[in-house]
């Protein structure tokens, strides 16, 4: 905590799970050196609020809560652009508002990618608009090729099309399944398509883009991004994990309580442990689900098994269930939560060594961190993206499914979870050792401290200059 006030700026997270945890992650950082936050909040988020407001004065962190739009009852494809355009349509007017009346107001706006159109917000106020990736830079250069060169499927039939991103370092080159699925659903001239290109057009052009991820991760992306969006106003300062001893109520309240899952970690021998979970929001179809618990059930290692139920809305039709009598058949070696896991606090338990992952971007850095290995089951977005890094260039990830495009038989399945714990294993080393460069990236003089540093010097810097 700082007594002097510093230069203030307002920070908006989008408001899912995937994007929020991060920003408000990234904003005790902020605040530790000194920047005065005000930070945009929906109301059913207000409480994630409640560490840093427990932690930092009024003088130091305010709070700025605008309504929500009603739950959409769209589509699942229309859900993110409804939840982005509704956004912008509440939120805008309020917010010319409150940069006009304020009374010292923010001297820049850092505000999630799904928020581009607060780059337009930004210049009508006169402030620079800083860009927040809750995703690598890889996964942010694929989308800005994607959006600008709009790449086409020249056999619209055949899924494994391939897409090649040639402008991107080491080329990367995507079946059609795996490109995000928001872009494969893109209909030219469609309002709501072309409003979700000029956000990411506008995210390109904005003044400058802050990561969650490290130089030593990323080097040639960020670089790439660097002459992609001609200026070096590209920081990458993560992975920027909690800085509270108590990380139960990270992102929401614990369906368990964390004490009694680590006491139940705490009895198995070191890196033993499995740990399995599909991020925030993905429901697994029920394919996936019964091989999953099929090879849970037949594989000797021990896991604790984050298992997503489905709510209204998020996925129509095939959903998955855990089969009748699994928790009886795996007690003793399976730990269940049914509902949201102390994520962080699991994995840096000392007993868990390994991760099947969806591969969300703050999962892929959370494992990283605990320098655990990585099993890979990709299901959208950018988390093709995230598991070709882990497997092919960091080479502490082991390919364990493709969405539901490639489901391994339970036997094949059950095999390479037996082997993920094995301490001979060529990731284990890996993972040990990029769990040291994440660590030594934040640490005094590191990479992410120097360009966590270097953003705050430019944004003190606009104090004293006109955008
Ligand atoms: O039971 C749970 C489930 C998740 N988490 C946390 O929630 C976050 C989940 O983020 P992530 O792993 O990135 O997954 P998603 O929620 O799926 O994130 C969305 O946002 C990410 C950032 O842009 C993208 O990389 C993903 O593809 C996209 O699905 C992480 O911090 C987890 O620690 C918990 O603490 N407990």
């Amino acid at each position: 905590m700082t007594a002097t006030a510093g230069p203030h700026i307002l920070v908006y997270p989008f408001p899912t799970s995937g994007h929020i945890i991060p920003l408000l992650d990234l904003t005790q950082r902020l605040l530790s050196r000194g920047l005065t936050v005000t930070i945009l909040v929906t109301p059913n988020n207000r409480p994630l609020l409640d560490p840093l407001l427990s932690t930092y004065p009024e003088s130091c962190l305010r709070t700025l809560v605008l309504p929500a739009q009603g739950s959409p009852l769209n589509p699942p494809r229309d859900r993110l652009f409804t939840l982005m355009y509704g956004l912008r349509e509440l939120h805008y007017p309020a917010l010319l508002d409150w940069f006009k009346t304020h009374p010292s107001p923010p001297v820049a706006i850092l505000s999630d990618f799904f928020l581009g159109w607060t780059h337009q917000l930004a210049s009508e106020v006169g402030v620079p608009r800083v860009v927040f990736s809750p995703s690598g830079a890889l996964a942010l250069s694929v989308a800005f090729s994607l959006w600008v060169d709009l790449p086409k499927n020249d056999e619209p039939e055949n899924d494994n099309f391939k897409v090649s991103f040639t402008k991107i370092p080491n080329c990367p080159v995507y079946p059609w399944f795996q490109v995000s699925h928001v872009y494969r659903m893109y209909e030219q001239g469609h309002p709501n398509w072309e409003f979700y290109r000029s956000c990411l057009l506008a995210d390109k052009a904005s003044w400058g883009v802050v990561f969650n991820s490290f130089t030593e991760l990323e080097r040639v992306y960020l670089d790439h991004l660097k002459k992609d969006m001609g200026h070096n106003r590209v920081w990458a300062v993560g992975p920027v994990l909690p800085a509270f001893d108590d990380m139960a109520s990270r992102g929401g309240s614990s369906s368990v309580p964390t004490h009694e899952v680590l006491t139940w970690l705490e009895s198995r021998p070191e890196n033993s442990v499995l740990y399995v979970c599909f991020g925030s929001r993905q429901v697994l179809t029920s394919k996936q689900m019964d091989a999953l618990a099929d090879a849970l059930e037949k594989t000797r290692v021990n896991f604790v098994w984050c298992v997503r139920q489905s709510s209204k809305g998020h996925v129509a039709g095939d959903e998955g269930v855990l089969p009748e009598g699994f928790e009886d058949r795996v007690a003793g070696k399976g730990y269940i939560i049914k509902g949201w896991a102390p994520q962080v606090a699991i994995l840096r338990h000392k007993t868990v060594g390994a991760f099947l992952t969806h591969c969300g971007w703050n999962s892929v850095l959370e494992g990283i961190s605990a320098g655990v290995v990585m099993l890979t089951w990709p299901q959208s977005a950018d988390q093709f993206t995230n598991a070709n890094i882990l497997v092919k260039e960091l080479k502490v990830g082991i390919r364990v499914g493709e969405g539901t495009q490639i489901i391994l038989e339970s036997t094949e399945l059950a095999h390479l979870l037996n082997e993920s714990v094995d301490g001979t294993l060529p990731e284990r080393m890996k993972a040990e050792e990029l769990s040291g460069a994440a660590s030594n990236a934040v640490s005094d003089g590191g990479s992410s401290d120097k360009d966590l540093d270097e953003f705050i010097k430019s944004i003190r810097e606009l104090k004293s200059s006109k955008f």
